[in-house]
């Protein structure tokens, strides 16, 4: 099977072979499906297994970070056979979510090692009971958050660390602003990093608080940093929409029930509340989608996002929630997390800051596909027009969107103004508006209660449930519709006469719909497609 992973990135004139890699190794990551290392793969790998040097990456969102220390953590282990008992490599990731996607990621790289390497993820949902039992065998790789680490380390005094040859810390600027700061404080009290392990510090953006963890953990580290690709090259591209607060809603609804954008869209939001809101909003017209946010219990959020990737949902609202400062608090959906397949990032909220806009849109154009990434921006003299769709941190959007610009114009890209013809869209304005008022602040309160209850009692079930049957996913579907929101039926049916005339029934387009009207006319022009919503209704392979 042959996976292209970003493309852009891959090293093509190096295999995997050539770093000399254990055949048990080499084995796995061809049933993986790797054909070449990524850049970043490469340097990590050399400078790791031949200079044994301690590292710090930069490496834009989707380029191969996670393999480029999990290779040679493996191979290391496994060329030292069974020298040391003990804890032989650590990884620190912020989020339960990347703790099980780290986990499985080298649960698959060591698929053919047995018992000569082995992985636990401590903050697997097990019994104190059962993890006991795990530490005690005495696995090689721990992946862990800092907190649930010692936690465990100081309930364990058994455990050794002073073994330890690798230590990971992934999205590595995100582990002080999450708080880590005092857990890796103490982490650094049971480790000697600085002589006998090897460091490596990863993410898709540094800032200044690395500078503090660098000095603790690293010992002359080698700083990669490799994002920038050829333009020519890239397979992101970037529109945002300049629009007022309450037509966010009328466009998302005529872009999503007239399907104009293809494949799996992640939508971001910036509140909670807005998340139900909006949810409940395009149930109103049918359109399914299914949440995710912090409140929902732990397992939920990782079902959601395992059945995401298996194509279940096509659209999943994700809430990153900003602060009061202003400050995204970039819970981890954001993050890190490898969803696959996502055709369409669409900031339905723009993010409070450059930074987390880079890590949200690195959530898109993934594993060589291209992708697309859709912004709303709420022009700054129609901001608090509208009390009811009006959301306090869209107030700066256009300073926002100028430092989004800037920061991916350093990049190489650019971001292009998505002229939308709201004109004809106006026809849809008064279902828009009936769905709208439907969804008052009563109905989110309650379905955003009911969907917690929902999923607390789901996340119980689903622990159980998949541990007996691991196939049975049907019964625990997260886009089921949410409450019940008075909105009339006939919103469900987009009548004949508001359907651009390509997705009229007796037509029987698929694919790709126009929103203007056919041309009728003689030559090459006959029949040509105008797309109002130009770029964004692009066909699009996923
Ligand atoms: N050499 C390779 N060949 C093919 N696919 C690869 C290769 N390396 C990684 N991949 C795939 O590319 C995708 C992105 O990799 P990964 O999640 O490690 O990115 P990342 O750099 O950590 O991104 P982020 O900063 O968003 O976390 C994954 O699905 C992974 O399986």
């Amino acid at each position: 099977m042959s996976v292209s992973v970003a493309q852009d990135y891959v090293d093509e004139g190096v295999s995997f072979e050539s770093f000399d890699l254990d055949a048990r190794l080499i084995q796995a990551i061809n049933k993986l499906g790797f054909e070449h290392p990524t850049l970043i793969q490469t340097q990590t790998i050399k400078l790791s297994l031949e200079e044994r040097k301690d590292i710090i990456a930069r490496a834009s969102t989707g380029s191969g970070k996670t393999a480029a220390y999990c290779i040679p953590i493996v191979q290391s282990i496994l060329a030292s056979g069974s020298d040391s008992e003990g804890v032989k490599a650590l990884v620190l990731v912020p989020t339960k979510e990347l703790s099980k996607q780290v986990a499985e990621f080298l649960g698959q790289l060591t698929v053919f090692c047995g018992r000569s390497a082995r992985v636990l993820n401590l903050n697997d949902n097990v019994s104190e009971q059962v993890q006991l039992q795990l530490l005690n065998e005495g696995r090689e790789i721990y992946v862990s958050t800092p907190a649930k680490l010692i936690s465990v380390l100081e309930k364990n005094k058994s455990i050794q660390l002073t073994n330890l040859r690798f230590l990971v810390i992934d999205e590595v600027d995100l582990m002080v602003s999450y708080g880590y700061k005092d857990d890796l404080d103490k982490l650094g009290e049971y480790l000697s990093t600085k002589t006998n392990t090897q460091t490596f510090l990863m993410s898709a953006t540094l800032n200044e608080e690395v500078t503090e963890l660098k000095t603790k953990f690293c010992n002359k580290p080698a700083v990669l940093k490799l994002e920038d690709v050829d333009s020519d090259k890239k397979k992101l591209v970037q529109y945002y929409i300049k629009t007022n607060e309450l037509d966010k809603f009328l466009l998302i609804y005529v872009i999503l029930k007239l399907g104009l954008i293809k494949g799996k869209i992640l939508l971001f939001v910036n509140e909670l509340d807005r998340g139900y809101k909006l949810k409940l909003f395009l149930q109103n017209f049918g359109i399914k989608s299914c949440l995710l946010n912090s409140e929902l219990p732990v397992n939920s959020r990782l079902h959601i996002v395992e059945e995401f990737n298996k194509n279940v949902y096509n659209l999943l609202i994700a809430t990153d929630e900003a602060n009061q400062e202003g400050q995204s608090n970039d819970f981890g959906v954001s993050r890190g997390v490898d969803f696959k397949n996502v055709a369409c990032v669409l900031n339905f909220d723009l993010p409070v800051s450059s930074k987390t806009y880079v890590h949200r849109v690195g959530r898109t154009a993934r594993g060589g596909k291209s992708g697309m990434a859709l912004s709303f921006v709420v022009a700054a003299k129609e901001w608090g027009k509208h009390k009811a769709s009006s959301l306090a941190s869209a107030k700066k959007d256009e300073k926002v969107l100028a430092r989004i610009e800037r920061s991916q114009s350093k990049l190489g890209y650019e971001l292009k103004p998505y002229q939308f013809n709201m004109k004809q869209v106006e026809a849809f304005r008064y279902r828009m508006e009936d769905s709208f008022r439907s969804v008052t602040r009563a109905a989110v309160r309650d379905a955003r209660l009911r969907e917690i209850k929902q999923e607390l009692m789901a996340s119980e079930k689903l622990k159980r449930h998949f541990e007996e049957n691991p196939q049975d996913l049907v019964t625990l579907r997260h886009d089921k519709d949410l409450a019940s929101v008075r909105a009339d039926a006939h919103l469900k049916r987009v009548p004949t006469y508001l359907l651009p005339e390509g997705a009229r029934p007796e037509e029987k387009k698929v694919g790709f719909v126009p929103f203007n009207k056919v041309r009728k006319g003689r030559g090459k022009k006959r029949g040509k497609k105008v797309d109002v919503l130009k770029g964004v209704g692009k066909r699009r392979k996923t």
